[in-house]
């Protein structure tokens, strides 16, 4: 059998193993995202989600193991590259070194895959359906179950993390998963505007439009930090005819109800009202506990329910803070040898992340963060919250703009104000931009952590 077929079989005996030894919840979070790069020397190099992932991923040795003796009746060492720690360079060469003992050793070529954006651990699978959800949930899995059909544009809004990222993935997974062959993409507002900008300055419009008018599914996160340019807007207004007429599914979401975009046109914002406008709200306290339930079973610690009752009586309105908190309490619970996760354990993680905001918030003024951002970026103060715009300047801003929010819990339009009179969506934009940011760019999160050193 060609080895490429055999890398294919070990990989795919891999996650059998997997699914038969591993709880469901922690499969999907752990496992199946994870990709095999190639095999090299006897070394499986495979590329997780995180080094949070990397972690679970290390304990897995006798899946690798079992598989290896199994496949390739050898021992399978195996190398872990998490996506927030490797560079682009690095990937490519791992990647690279992959399709050249691809090449080498096989004549077969598997098909270019389509770049979906994809990221296949949202599923519907690790959604926890509650009362704030349950009808957009509905929606999402009519939406998938029959794309193109049921409701065209779905518009979903509602406050930060609380999942409308995560079911539009999980549309497009499902989709993907029903056919292989449909043309999903999954991208940001802002991406989508680069996506433009760069095809009109290369003189790339034609593979623009045979990207993004060809699909059969968009799904086009954050609507409300659309650029309200003109030839962005048009374009956007074209791919949505374009897609529409055609039957594609379109799939939106926004932190606000379409008559509130104010950044985009009333024809258009008229088109997304044409099919189905739904809201996801804040989980009650049965679906934080049940998302707790989730998370904690990826984790190698106990989690008892009466301190999963606690951490979900403490975090109500946000789920990605929810999960925060619970990484937290792991973390300190790790650090203090802690196995059985207990109610003491998990407030004294959480007291101390109050107790420092508290700490921080009394000695710290917008003035002082900004002073501290200037001088780590080395620019002046006027210029932190002048007019200018290049890189060098408003990439310090966004991050001033970050911490005021994050250390101070300050209003969006004091924020604005503080920074130039600026608008309030310039400021949630900010903020979004470096919380991302941070996921991805291990240089941004050291950046931060820099700067909030000082304040100590
Ligand atoms: N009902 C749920 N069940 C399981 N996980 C959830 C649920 N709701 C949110 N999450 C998780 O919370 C995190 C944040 O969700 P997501 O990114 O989808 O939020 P969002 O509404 O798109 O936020 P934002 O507007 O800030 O981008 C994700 O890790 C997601 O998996």
């Amino acid at each position: 059998m060609p080895l490429l077929k055999k890398n294919d079989e070990f990989w795919m005996r891999v996650k059998q193993l997997a699914q038969k030894s591993i709880k469901s919840a922690a499969y999907d979070y752990f496992i199946e995202p994870a990709q095999l790069l190639g095999i090299d020397d006897d070394t499986a190099n495979i590329l997780v989600e995180s080094s949070f992932h990397k972690d679970y991923w290390r304990k897995q040795s006798d899946l690798i193991m079992t598989a290896g003796l199994e496949i390739f009746d050898k021992p399978i060492r195996f190398s872990l590259y998490a996506k927030d720690d490797i560079s682009e360079d690095e990937l490519n060469v791992l990647t690279q070194e992959s399709s050249e003992l691809i090449q080498e050793l096989d004549t077969f070529k598997p098909p270019v895959p389509m770049m979906t954006g994809l990221n296949k651990k949202y599923r519907f699978g690790n959604f926890v359906q509650g009362p704030g959800n349950r009808w957009t949930l509905a929606a999402a899995v009519a939406v998938a179950d029959k794309p193109g059909d049921t409701y065209n544009p779905l518009f979903i809004y509602g406050g930060a993390g609380l999942g409308k990222t995560h079911l539009m993935h999980a549309i497009g997974n499902e989709i993907l998963n029903d056919n292989p062959h449909a043309k999903v993409k999954y991208v940001s507002s802002e991406n989508f505007v680069n996506d433009y900008v760069n095809a009109t300055r290369k003189n790339q419009m034609e593979s623009f439009e045979e990207t993004y008018r060809n699909l059969d599914l968009l799904l086009l996160d954050d609507v409300q930090f659309f650029s309200d340019k003109e030839g962005t807007k048009t374009e956007f207004f074209n791919t949505f005819n374009a897609l529409y007429e055609k039957g594609a599914q379109i799939v939106l979401t926004s932190d606000r109800i379409p008559q509130e975009l104010n950044n985009l046109e009333e024809r258009l914002v008229s088109r997304f009202s044409w099919g189905l406008t739904t809201d996801i709200t804040a989980p009650d306290y049965e679906t934080r506990m049940a998302i707790l339930l989730i998370k904690s079973e990826a984790s190698q610690l106990e989690f008892p329910s009466d301190t999963l009752g606690y951490i979900a009586g403490q975090i109500d309105s946000n789920v990605r803070e929810l999960e925060g908190a619970l990484n937290r309490v792991e973390f300190v619970a790790k650090a203090n040898n802690v196995s059985v996760v207990d109610i003491e354990t998990a407030s004294q993680a959480l007291r101390s992340l109050k107790s420092s905001a508290a700490q921080t918030m009394s000695n710290l003024t917008i003035k002082r963060i900004q002073e501290e951002v200037a001088k780590f970026y080395h620019i002046s103060l006027s210029d932190l919250v002048g007019p200018k715009r290049p890189k060098e300047i408003a990439f310090p801003r966004q991050i001033a703009m970050y911490l005021v929010r994050e250390l101070l819990g300050t209003s969006l339009p004091a924020i604005g104000n503080a920074f130039g009179g600026r608008d309030h969506t310039t400021v949630m934009y900010a903020y979004k931009q470096i919380s991302d940011k941070m996921k991805s760019d291990s240089d941004v999160q050291k950046d931060i952590d820099s700067i909030k050193q000082k304040f100590q």
